[in-house]
């Protein structure tokens, strides 16, 4: 709010260069006062990302800080907070940097990443596009305007679709590293305590003993009498996938994240006919980048169905 665009495009800018370099610069995990010296240069650089976002970030936090931090704005409540584990201290300035480019990487990336995988099979099957568009014409009918929240309710196939997507492509193939407070058994094998943990969330997504046909993108699967009807996604029944992660550390924006994919799959979807670029074949090889994306992003056509069709946008 009231934040100027000039920076707003800073901001995007550090996030975009951070996140870009972010697999590089995992290596200062590894014996920082070894890697910092052989390799200065990528610790100069991420040293001056991190000093370009406290100048960026801070005058925005200490402006909510001086008006009382009395709204409901996520600063607000990093203000607001106390640490009990430590002696009930406030979170310091460098705390709430971090958090903020957690939250804004966290909440953004990873649903423009899943966002593109799921318009990248609809491209690639046009039948499920045809069936999604005459679900959600069936529901708003020709009525001006965008899908809303409410209409979101009445669409299965739209869910279907958006659950497809994150089992077949789901961003993160891993959670962030998770560690366990005391020895375990697990299976037969030792966990010691301390040590780091994490989940092949792509591979889970993909176990043939719960999915039928794994690789194969198949919304119909968590329609009625699909092996993935009712699916629970916070892993407190069961877990059959999980790319918000499960139990106590689960993705705090899963609903926004569900919010958001079926908001705007179904207004696409709508508005537009998404069909191939020419010479562009749909390419689902993934790569690794901080989230899993498309090694060759998607390049489609959109060709406009309720406005006159006089264009065609390209749209990548
Ligand atoms: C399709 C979209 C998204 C996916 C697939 C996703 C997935 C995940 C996963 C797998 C984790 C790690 C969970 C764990 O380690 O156990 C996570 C953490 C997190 N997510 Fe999301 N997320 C999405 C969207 C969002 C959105 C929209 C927001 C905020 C508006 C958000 C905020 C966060 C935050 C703050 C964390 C860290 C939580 C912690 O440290 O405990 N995510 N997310």
């Amino acid at each position: 709010d009231r934040v100027e665009d000039a920076r707003v495009r800073d901001i995007e800018a550090t996030q975009r260069e951070l996140l870009g370099n972010f697999l590089s610069f995992q290596v200062f995990s590894f014996l920082p006062k070894v890697t910092k010296v052989v390799c200065r240069r990528r610790w100069e650089k991420l040293v001056s990302l991190r000093r370009r976002q406290e100048e960026l970030f801070l005058p925005l936090v200490q402006a909510r800080r001086e008006a009382g931090a009395d709204g409901d704005c996520y600063v607000d409540s990093m203000l607001k907070l106390t640490i009990p584990e430590d002696g009930d201290r406030a979170l310091t300035d460098g705390e709430i940097v971090s958090l903020c480019s957690e939250f804004l990487s966290a909440g953004t990336d990873t649903t423009a990443t899943e966002l593109q995988w799921i318009l990248a099979n609809l491209v690639k099957y046009p039948a499920m596009q045809d069936r999604l568009r005459d679900e959600v014409a069936g529901v708003v009918g020709a009525a001006d305007g965008e899908v809303r929240e409410e209409d979101l309710q009445a669409m299965p196939y739209l869910k279907a679709v958006v659950l497809e997507g994150l089992r077949r492509h789901p961003p993160g193939h891993y959670l962030l590293p998770h560690a366990v407070h005391e020895d375990t058994m697990l299976d037969g094998y030792r966990v010691p305590a301390g040590a780091q943990i994490n989940f092949a969330v792509g591979d889970i997504g993909l176990n043939e003993e719960v999915w039928d046909a794994p690789s194969e993108f198949r919304p119909e699967r968590f329609l009625p009498g699909g092996e993935g009807e009712d699916v629970d996604l916070t892993g407190s029944k069961e877990i059959k996938m999980m790319p918000f992660g499960a139990g106590r550390r689960v993705c705090p924006g899963m609903a926004l994240a569900l919010l958001h994919l079926e908001y705007f799959v179904a207004n696409l979807v709508r508005e537009f006919q998404w069909c191939e670029a020419d010479g562009e074949e749909v390419d689902l090889t993934k790569k690794l980048e901080l989230t899993v994306v498309m090694k060759r992003p998607l390049k489609a056509k959109a060709v406009p169905l309720r406005l006159p069709p006089t264009a065609t946008i390209a749209a990548a």
